[in-house]
């Protein structure tokens, strides 16, 4: 598992920052287009401000790159949940991203009918190739969850490379996620992982033994090859021990 480890935050924002500016070129430069699922929650903020920055908004083929959700909030887009409104916020609005360019999640129709929805979207956008994202970036919960593969919910179990809402009781809400099976089909999977609150997860999930219904994370395992973890030495310390 490539893990890529720095003293700070700022190291490790810049660490991926560089690492989505190759995946773009290579996709870009390979097959004319870099499709790419953002994550959401607390971590991704930053790297998204970084991304739209002086330092970093000329060096990404943004005209030729399509955004899509690993997961999303039910919520409406203009909810301070929204997955799709904190990036829209920090990344979309101040690159002026194309509307065309950008496939949120219709929080509007009911879970399931939004994840089915986002199903069609996903293949529609894939037409007769796999659904294969370039590159999917996630996030890790201090529970070890991982886009919304939450403990202990029924789309754990799922086999298709599709997109299934899911109730979590954990946050007593739905969520609608990529599941594994599609996650694993991505060129490539970057997760964003730092603070020492994290830092037991990271353990369970690199180290632990296998128990993918405590540690979702876990079935993380991109056919393509492995994972790549970004993390500060505060969310990977426990990993030395
Ligand atoms: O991959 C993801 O992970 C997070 C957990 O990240 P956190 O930074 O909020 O702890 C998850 O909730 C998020 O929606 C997802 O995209």
């Amino acid at each position: 598992m490539p893990q890529h480890v720095f003293a700070s935050v700022e190291e490790v924002l810049h660490s991926l920052a560089d690492f989505f500016v190759e995946q773009a070129s290579q996709a870009v430069a390979a097959r004319g287009r870099f499709s790419v699922a953002l994550s959401g929650g607390s971590s991704p903020k930053k790297l998204y401000e970084l991304l739209a920055s002086p330092t970093y908004r000329e060096r990404v083929p943004w005209a030729e790159t399509f955004f899509f959700f690993g997961d999303e909030r039910n919520v409406p887009p203009t909810d301070a949940q929204s997955n799709y409104l904190m990036a829209k916020n920090a990344l979309l609005a101040p690159l002026n991203i194309a509307d065309d360019h950008v496939f949120a999640v219709n929080t509007l129709l009911p879970p399931a009918e939004a994840a089915q929805a986002y199903t069609q979207t996903i293949k529609a956008f894939f037409g007769n190739e796999t659904a294969q994202f370039d590159l999917i970036l996630l996030g890790l919960g201090d529970n070890s969850h991982t886009a919304s593969l939450f403990p202990h919910t029924d789309v754990l179990h799922a086999t298709t490379a599709d997109v299934q809402a899911v109730f979590v009781a954990e946050v007593d809400a739905y969520r609608i996620t990529l599941t594994a099976p599609l996650i694993n089909q991505a060129r490539t999977v970057a997760f964003l992982v730092f603070g020492a609150d994290k830092a037991a997860a990271v353990r369970r999930v690199l180290l632990g033994e296998r128990n993918v219904e405590e540690y979702p994370a876990q079935l993380i395992a991109p056919a393509s090859g492995e994972a790549d973890w970004f993390m500060d030495e505060a969310a990977a310390t426990d990993l030395e021990r």
